[in-house]
């Protein structure tokens, strides 16, 4: 009943385990995917801050600086400019921070450039200067000059007084745009859009969308446009837009550059990412499959380390650890199952009670458990000794006829006569009748029990401490 409950608890355990093991594979299945997921997301995103921050910001930031700078402000003050100091100015400003400066002067009517080249603002020829100077907006960015196209930004300058000075600012080479932008797509293998609020595309990683001093492309133009085009007219966000290029989906990404108002498109191929994810998936799951496995082995083990010894403790008599009368029957249907003829002996402990009564139940008991050692140890391998009940053993001996039977029968009578059982300071003196029979034929246990104790009966009778032997089956 111990085991019954031992194993009941244990199945609940390795029920428990297995339910826990297999949330928990699920719980690190799913934790992984998002963890994976957020990491592909944050590794796409988060360098494109540092491109943003490096290339635009950076040398915006600046030309904030500088369109308050005292220095600037002096020297663009000056009816006539000291074109010598302001190079120098422009100049150490190149030389320190790497960027390509200029001011364009209101006074003069001349743009003085970081390189120390300068020339005329003359109206129908520098046209973005007359267009802006007019302009509410104190900055802008803007593409400009024909030949190597250029990103400007433009901030106006204002002396103390509030009176327009002109303007400063920084030019950037679309050259040096497209580099960093193609360096950043082979690392991070998405294409870059820097789009302005005339949905014109300015920057790009696409050489396809190049700007260039004839062509401008707008959002419109584009091929995937009208996947998206309700949204965009909506003013809705575009971000995680799925759109189908050729046959193949990309991820839009949207984000919005608020100092330029601009928005930055960034377009993943989700064929790598779907790649990242499915191994990811597919090696979480290999481990909840190992998990899974592991604790199967781990239950078929233990169900087995229970299945052997419930049957050895279900077939086992408790205190002497010999066969139970179900596996003796067991035994003996096997035997006849096998057409072998057997003898039976049946033991029984004489005056057993005056044990009992003189000695006390544990002595007794040792008795017993003395009993059926010297019954085990006297036997064949094949032979099968069995307690049939209280002080009556049971020896099925196949194979083995009547004599041999009645030999093993007065072997252990003497041997056991002979033994003393030691009960502390006592020992005790023990005797058993033994009843023997032989049979050839398919009989029943029971039939074959009743004529091995009817000889018993006998040896009883005749004295005890004695063999008897009956064939009679009838
Ligand atoms: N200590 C102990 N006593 C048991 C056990 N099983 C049965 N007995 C006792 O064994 C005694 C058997 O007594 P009886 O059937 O009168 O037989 P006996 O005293 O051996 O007399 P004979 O068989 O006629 O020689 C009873 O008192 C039972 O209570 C057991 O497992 N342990």
């Amino acid at each position: 009943m111990r085991l019954i409950k031992s194993f009941q608890r244990s199945m609940f355990l390795l029920f428990t385990l297995v339910v826990i093991a297999l949330s928990y594979g699920f719980y690190l299945a799913i934790s992984h995917i998002v963890v994976e997921q957020s990491r592909i997301h944050h590794q796409s995103v988060a360098p494109v801050f540092s491109l943003i921050n490096d290339e635009l910001m950076y040398p915006l930031h600046v030309s904030q600086t500088l369109a308050h700078s005292r220095t600037l402000k002096k020297l663009m003050n000056a009816k006539e400019i000291d074109q010598g100091a302001m190079t120098d100015f422009l100049g150490g400003l190149e030389k320190n921070l790497g960027l390509s400066f200029f001011a364009a002067s209101e006074n003069t009517l001349r743009q003085y450039n970081s390189d120390g080249s300068s020339f005329a603002l003359t109206p129908g020829k520098v046209e973005w200067y007359f267009n802006l100077r007019t302009a509410q907006e104190n900055f802008f960015a803007e593409l400009g000059q024909k030949e190597d196209v250029h990103l400007y930004l433009d901030l106006k300058v204002f002396n103390d007084n509030g009176e327009f000075l002109g303007f400063v600012g920084i030019g950037k080479s679309l050259r040096q745009f497209w580099q960093k932008f193609t360096e950043h797509k082979l690392v991070f293998g998405y294409d870059l859009m820097f789009v302005n609020n005339k949905n014109q595309i300015l920057l790009s990683s696409d050489e396809n969308l190049h700007a260039s001093a004839t062509r401008l492309v707008h959002m419109q133009e584009l091929s995937w446009y009208p996947q998206v085009e309700d949204r965009a007219v909506r003013g809705e966000s575009l971000n995680s837009s799925v759109i189908h290029i050729e046959k193949e989906e990309f991820l839009l990404s949207e984000i919005y550059i608020d100092l330029l108002d601009w928005k930055l498109y960034l377009l993943s191929p989700l064929k790598s990412r779907k790649a990242d994810i499915t191994r990811s998936f597919v090696i979480n799951v290999a481990i909840i499959f190992a998990l899974i496995v592991l604790l199967f082995i781990c239950g078929h083990f233990l169900i087995r380390y229970f299945a052997h010894h419930f049957q050895h403790t279900l077939h086992r008599d408790a205190l002497t650890g010999l066969a139970n009368r179900t596996l003796i029957e067991q035994s003996y249907a096997k035997i006849i199952d096998a057409g072998d003829a057997l003898s039976v002996i049946m033991i029984d402990i004489d005056h057993f009670k005056n044990i009992n009564d003189s000695f006390g139940h544990n002595a007794g008991d040792q008795v017993i458990k003395q009993v059926s050692d010297l019954l085990k140890h006297s036997v064949r391998e094949l032979d099968i000794v069995g307690r049939w009940g209280g002080e009556e053993f049971i020896l099925l001996l196949p194979g083995a006829n009547l004599s041999l039977a009645q030999a093993v029968a007065e072997r252990v009578r003497v041997l056991l006569a002979a033994q003393k059982i030691d009960h502390g300071d006592q020992q005790i003196s023990v005797t058993a009748s033994f009843g023997v029979t032989y049979s050839e034929l398919d009989i029943e246990l029971k039939k074959v029990v009743a004529v091995a104790d009817k000889a018993l009966y006998q040896a009883k009778a005749q004295g005890r401490n004695k063999v008897c032997s009956l064939l009679n089956f009838n």
